[in-house]
């Protein structure tokens, strides 16, 4: 809208309507353009039309610059990734074969990989997955894994409406664990989900809504009809993570299963954490093969799954053998175990994220990591669409953030640390890890 300044004053401005009407009583009047409130009007709409054209025009322009800007920033990066890739390959060409060998090879990656990718990224992410096993890994190696982390958080832009950047469900929160869901959740929409659901039973859903307006909460977890309450919001979901807090009774668990099955018919990506591993140590083939799948074990869970799946006890000599060969029978499942180093496999390869924590072990950890991966998964596969296996980005970059909040809360808080205290965390952390 035109400013005081900019307004037009109609002719005799100072003059009223009906003492110019008694001026000119012999000429034919013409309506409207004569009648000065309405030429008044129309000069009026005229100008407010023109400032609006003109506001839309800059800010197109505003936008294309920012594009522009984008794009080169964008540019930068994937020319980084490309000398970081011609190091590694002239490092992988050169090196001998690391002493500690997983039981396969890893395969090359098909030409397929990140063709939705550019180009050059598609180059490193293929070298990058062509040096083996990376057991023997070092500060380039995790440096070159949090690039490709960086590259997969979305811009923040005016364009964007809510719920773009990642709507995220969590099945879990029971009688006995409220805090477990909730960690997960306010986690996904701290790292950057737009909207974060959880889908607990009646009796949780209160005290679940009471630690935070944030969270939207349907207690549907044990009602008759819980399956298709829950498959309502499925086709507004991103990403789902099964387990915080859900307790194991059969009933829940077989309405976590059905939901399992419903996420994988849309292709959602799946993170399963706490208790939805214990439904998967009793029925492995509700996940197994499920390339958007992602286990997040700690030891005693993996332990569980380890023994249901090969039938004799785990060697834990040899923690990176038993998280391969775990994976592979889960059907070349992305699997985390969790511990003083975060091993993080599809089957191939293992990588481990070593970043510093802390010597406190809070309850609830786990529940960040879990409901941030999820938010991750949905924006690796969104980024990396093609690519042989978006999941270990996304693991690799929700372990990394776990741990820098525990380091970051733990400088704070020493011995007295929680998982509140971790939460509060994960802006900073984020932005030093993945937008510095
Ligand atoms: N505030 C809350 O509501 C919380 C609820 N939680 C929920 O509690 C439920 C049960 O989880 P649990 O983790 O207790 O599962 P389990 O009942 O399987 O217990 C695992 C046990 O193994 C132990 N353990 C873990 N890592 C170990 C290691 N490396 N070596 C030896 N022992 C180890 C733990 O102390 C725990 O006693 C899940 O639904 C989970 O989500 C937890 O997430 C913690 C926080
Ligand atoms: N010994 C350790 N040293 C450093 N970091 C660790 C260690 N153990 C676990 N962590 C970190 O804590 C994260 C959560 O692991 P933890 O073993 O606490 O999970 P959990 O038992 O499933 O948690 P929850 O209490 O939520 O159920 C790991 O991903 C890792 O980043």
């Amino acid at each position: 809208f035109p400013t005081s300044d900019t307004l037009v004053k109609p002719p005799n401005s100072n003059q009223s309507a009906s003492s110019l009407s008694n001026r000119t009583p012999k000429r034919p009047r013409k309506r409207r353009t004569n009648f000065p409130m309405e030429k008044l009007m129309e000069q009026y709409l005229e100008q407010s039309a023109q400032a609006e054209d003109n506001f839309y025009r800059m800010e197109e322009q505003r936008l294309q610059a920012e594009d522009r800007r984008r794009e080169a920033e964008h540019a930068r990066e994937l020319h980084m990734l490309q000398m970081l890739g011609q190091m590694f390959s002239s490092i992988s060409s050169t090196r001998p074969s690391s002493p500690v060998t997983p039981p396969k090879t890893a395969p090359a990656v098909p030409s397929s990989v990140f063709s939705s990718a550019s180009p050059s990224c598609a180059r490193v992410f293929e070298r990058y997955y062509s040096l083996g096993s990376t057991l023997k890994r070092g500060m380039d190696d995790d440096d070159n894994m949090l690039s490709l982390v960086k590259n997969i958080v979305p811009a923040l832009t005016s364009k964007k409406h809510k719920g773009q950047d990642g709507r995220i469900g969590i099945i879990g929160g029971c009688q006995d664990y409220t805090g477990a869901p909730y960690f997960a959740a306010i986690s996904a929409l701290k790292v950057g989900a737009d909207l974060s659901h959880v889908f607990c039973t009646k009796d949780a859903a209160t005290v679940i809504k009471s630690y935070s307006p944030e969270l939207i909460v349907h207690p549907v977890l044990d009602s008759p009809n819980a399956v298709e309450e829950i498959e309502k919001w499925l086709p507004r979901l991103h990403g789902l993570v099964v387990g915080p807090g859900l307790g194991r009774e059969d009933l829940l668990l077989k309405t976590a299963k059905e939901v399992i099955e419903k996420c994988k018919a849309r292709d959602i990506p799946i993170v399963i954490d706490a208790d939805g591993l214990w439904l998967v140590t009793q029925q492995p083939s509700v996940i197994q093969g499920y390339q958007k799948g992602i286990l997040t074990p700690n030891f005693m869970e993996f332990t569980r799954l380890y023994e249901a799946l090969h039938h004799e006890p785990m060697d834990s000599s040899d923690h990176q053998r038993s998280v391969m060969q775990l994976s592979v029978a889960m059907g070349n499942l992305t699997l985390v175990l969790k511990g003083e180093h975060d091993l993080i496999t599809d089957g191939s390869k293992v990588i481990s994220c070593n970043i510093e924590g802390s010597g406190r072990r809070c309850g609830g950890q786990g529940d960040l990591l879990s409901g941030s991966m999820g938010v991750l998964a949905h924006w690796a596969h969104t980024v990396y669409q093609m690519a042989k296996n978006p999941s270990l980005v996304a693991a690799f970059g929700a372990c990394s953030l776990t741990r820098q909040c525990n380091s970051q809360a733990f400088q704070q808080h020493g011995r007295s640390t929680t998982t509140s205290d971790m939460i509060q965390e994960i802006g900073s952390a984020f932005k030093k890890l993945f937008e510095s």
